[in-house]
């Protein structure tokens, strides 16, 4: 496990006070590690798990050569360019219940679509392209087929033998599925991460107290929570946090001895009333950061005891930004997943202009839609302010305007990090 110091001295011109956004994201790689715990999990429970080795098939999907359409197969030798083809019909074969008999040249074999494709026969004519011809005969037309089409090979999705996911891969619907398609009733997963979370600050209310003046109630739990949920950790929240040494010591500590990684939210900046920042001091190797970006300018980060510490700005957007652009694709890292890239930036033209020093990052709050040319336009949600929570909900993407770039002019391409089902 390597000090912050040691990181610090690992990578080139690192100044705690002016942090450039992507200096932070190389940071906090070093400093995290995947947990190696692994345990056997229902492929069914599997979902956003991810996977703690390579999933060798077992057998080959699909199991045999088969039928893409429903209609009839036949030895596609026969298919001459420029001609039609009569083919005498003489079975049928169902998905589930295999044609036996041997086919000669002239006949076909009625089938269903999944169909194992009897012995021999390689091509499929959909039935919608024939024409019945006589007793128990069909007609192909000229020209509306080649040999080979409608056939499904077998292992042509998956193949025995050879690895179908990797160690590391996070396990969404399409990969449950596919553990299930290998028959697979169980599969080894890395364990869930754990995560405690609390808010600081005198005047943050939890739900239910009664409203009272210069008090506001406190959201980032519910951000941090969900956007945890949708990572698939396990979140051990700790509620509100009075800024009092004895109480925010009791949380750190508890926290450190239960979770993987703590996320803090409150009392990272200058602000004068803060036991948070020295309680993180004491308690820890934790450096306080002032990264060149906007909204997410302080942040702290460490450890504390063995736990990695996110310590968020208090600022609801703030936080928000600061756990996609940084906190998500650490925890992404512990949790062991291969991926860990923040998401997929994409191009958008801008509607409208935007100001912007060189200098810094600036994560403006987009809704991306498509323009009447068919291509991707973005505009801001308006008041940009870090407060402005409702900014989150409106957005389906941050605007991202990079550390070196200056104003954009309406009209101009941004780059835009979408967040639907992220955030
Ligand atoms: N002189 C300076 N002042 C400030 C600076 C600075 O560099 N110099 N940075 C500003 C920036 S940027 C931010 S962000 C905030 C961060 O301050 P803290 O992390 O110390 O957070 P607080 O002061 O506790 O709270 C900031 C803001 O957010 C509200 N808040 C806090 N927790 C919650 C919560 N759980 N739910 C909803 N809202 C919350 C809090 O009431 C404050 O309004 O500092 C700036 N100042
Ligand atoms: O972290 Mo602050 O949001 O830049 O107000």
């Amino acid at each position: 496990m390597k000090t912050l110091a040691q990181i610090a001295a690992e990578l080139q011109g690192y100044d705690p006070q002016a942090l450039p956004a992507p200096a932070v994201g190389e940071f906090l790689s070093k400093l995290v590690s995947p947990v190696a715990d692994i345990e056997d999990v229902a492929t069914g429970e599997a979902l956003d798990r991810v996977l703690a080795r390579d999933v060798v098939s077992p057998i080959s999907v699909p199991p045999h050569d088969n039928s893409a359409m429903d209609g009839f197969a036949f030895d596609g030798s026969q298919l001459l360019a420029g001609a039609p083809l009569e083919l005498s019909v003489i079975g049928t074969a169902l998905a589930g219940k295999a044609w036996q008999g041997d086919v000669r040249p002239g006949e076909c074999v009625k089938i269903m679509t999944g169909a194992i494709m009897p012995a021999g026969l390689d091509t499929v004519v959909p039935q919608e392209f024939t024409r019945p011809a006589g007793q128990d005969r069909i007609a192909i037309p000229a020209g509306v087929l080649q040999r080979g089409d409608n056939r499904r090979l077998a292992g042509e999705d998956l193949t025995a033998g050879r690895p179908a996911l990797l160690q590391g891969d996070r396990l969404g619907p399409a990969a449950c599925g596919l553990l299930a398609s290998l028959g697979l009733p169980t599969v080894p997963v890395l364990r869930r991460l754990r995560v405690a979370y609390f808010s600081t600050g005198d005047e943050i209310l939890s739900l239910g107290e009664p409203a009272r003046e210069g008090a506001i109630y406190d959201s980032n739990r519910y951000t941090v929570r969900g956007m945890l949920a949708r990572l698939g950790c396990e979140v051990i929240d700790l509620g509100v946090v009075r800024d009092q040494p004895a109480l925010l010591e009791r949380a750190f500590r508890d926290a450190a001895s239960r979770a993987d990684a703590i996320i803090t939210s409150g009392g990272v900046s200058v602000g004068e009333a803060d036991f948070t920042k020295a309680m993180m001091k004491q308690l820890g190797d934790v450096a306080f950061w002032k990264i060149a970006m906007r909204p997410g300018r302080p942040m702290a980060v460490g450890r504390i005891g063995s736990s990695v510490l996110f310590g968020l700005p208090g600022n609801p957007v703030a936080v928000m930004v600061t756990f996609l652009a940084f906190v998500r694709p650490a925890l992404l890292r512990m949790m062991g997943c291969r991926d860990c890239a923040p998401p997929p930036l994409l191009r958008a033209r801008s509607v409208e202009a935007m100001r912007k020093k060189p200098g810094r990052t600036e994560y403006q709050r987009g809704i991306v839609s498509t323009g009447r040319d068919g291509r991707l336009e973005v505009r801001t949600t308006g008041n940009q302010g870090s407060g402005v929570l409702s900014s989150m909900v409106q957005a389906n993407g941050l605007i991202v305007l990079h550390h070196a770039q200056g104003g954009v002019a309406a009209g101009d391409e941004v780059d835009v990090m979408m967040f639907e089902g992220l955030l």
